[in-house]
């Protein structure tokens, strides 16, 4: 652990109900987690056997990788296809007879829609027999229910720092997972790449290439099978499996409709203002490219000092 940074250890909450999640945890605002709430079955019945017996042989899209902290800049990994009950058996096995880069490879699902382009991934759509095992705690009404996305991961696998723009509810089903987050008002200490942080190795940075990621404070935890951790719209957050594990992710609207962009199949493409907001500053620094280089700096200071007094409300409380 990076000492480095400021630690806060996430809450754990025993027991908890729709009534105690609505009052005490859910306006927060802050990511929990939730121990001891009813899942369902599935928590003591998805074992590698069963799942890859129940969910057939549909094909799911994977990233495949031989080092399992994977790199979206470097891309070293690659998209494959493996039928489910494949990958269930590989992603549970630390050395593999069959593979596609070499013995030692980890894989990750995240599932999508049966067309990623249009469909929202849902548990019960694709995989209707196994969403049978899975109580979806019912936290949140079911007219703001967005997608819900099966998670498979082998061990060792560090899933980078990103943010989602929906509510999350993380369940994991089974195996242990490490979880590191960083508020929204980290933003400025992460070294942004779109909705991803390119500070991968999060217990080991670069403090010479990212200097400021020493000052962001983290939120850390560990889920434990049957665990839930909310993640609210926008938490960065980081993910390592300690063992290979199965995750069922349910997003869901905390917003009214029109805000969100009706192209989004995934629960990350920035809410539709966000986008109008952001396109509109890549306008003013056109304009400013067309200054000279001492105006053209002078004026972006002013930019950015506008933007702070008139639209920053918040720093970070943890
Ligand atoms: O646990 C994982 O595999 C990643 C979870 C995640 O990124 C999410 O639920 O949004
Ligand atoms: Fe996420």
């Amino acid at each position: 652990m990076a000492t480095f940074q400021k630690v806060v250890t996430l809450d754990v909450h025993c027991s908890v109900n729709k009534h105690i999640f609505l009052e005490e945890i859910y306006p927060r605002r802050r990511p929990a987690i939730l121990r001891g709430v009813d899942i369902g079955p599935c928590k003591t019945k998805w074992n590698v056997e069963y799942l890859a017996k129940h969910a057939g042989d549909k094909e799911v899209k994977i990233h495949v990788s031989s080092n399992p902290q994977m790199d979206f800049i470097h891309k070293n990994f690659l998209y494959r296809s493996l039928p489910f009950s494949t990958l269930i058996k590989r992603s549970a096995e630390s050395t593999h007879s069959e593979f596609f880069i070499d013995q030692d490879e980890v894989y990750y699902l995240r599932a999508l829609g049966d067309d990623p382009r249009k469909d929202i991934a849902n548990i019960h759509q694709q995989f209707p027999d196994l969403a049978k095992d899975l109580n979806i705690p019912d936290f949140f009404e079911p007219s703001k229910f967005f997608s819900s996305v099966f998670r498979i991961a082998s061990k060792g696998l560090q899933l980078w720092t990103h943010y989602d723009i929906m509510d999350n509810m993380l369940i994991q089903v089974t195996g242990h997972k490490r979880v590191v987050l960083f508020s929204p008002q980290e933003a400025e200490n992460l070294y942004l790449d779109g909705d991803k942080s390119s500070v991968l190795d999060i217990d080991n940075p670069d403090l010479s290439k990212y200097p400021r990621f020493a000052h962001a404070v983290r939120m850390e935890g560990r889920l434990e099978p049957g665990d839930i951790l909310f993640i609210p719209a926008l938490w960065f957050h980081n993910v390592i499996s300690e063992d290979a594990g199965v995750a069922v992710n349910v997003f869901w609207k905390h917003l009214s409709d029109e805000m969100y962009d009706h192209k989004d199949t995934y629960g990350n493409k920035d809410l539709v203002l966000a986008q109008r907001a952001m396109q509109i500053v890549d306008g003013a620094i056109k304009a400013l490219d067309k200054l000279p280089e001492d105006y053209r700096d002078f004026y972006a200071r002013r930019l950015v000092l506008r933007i702070q007094s008139k639209a920053y409300s918040k720093t970070s409380d943890l």
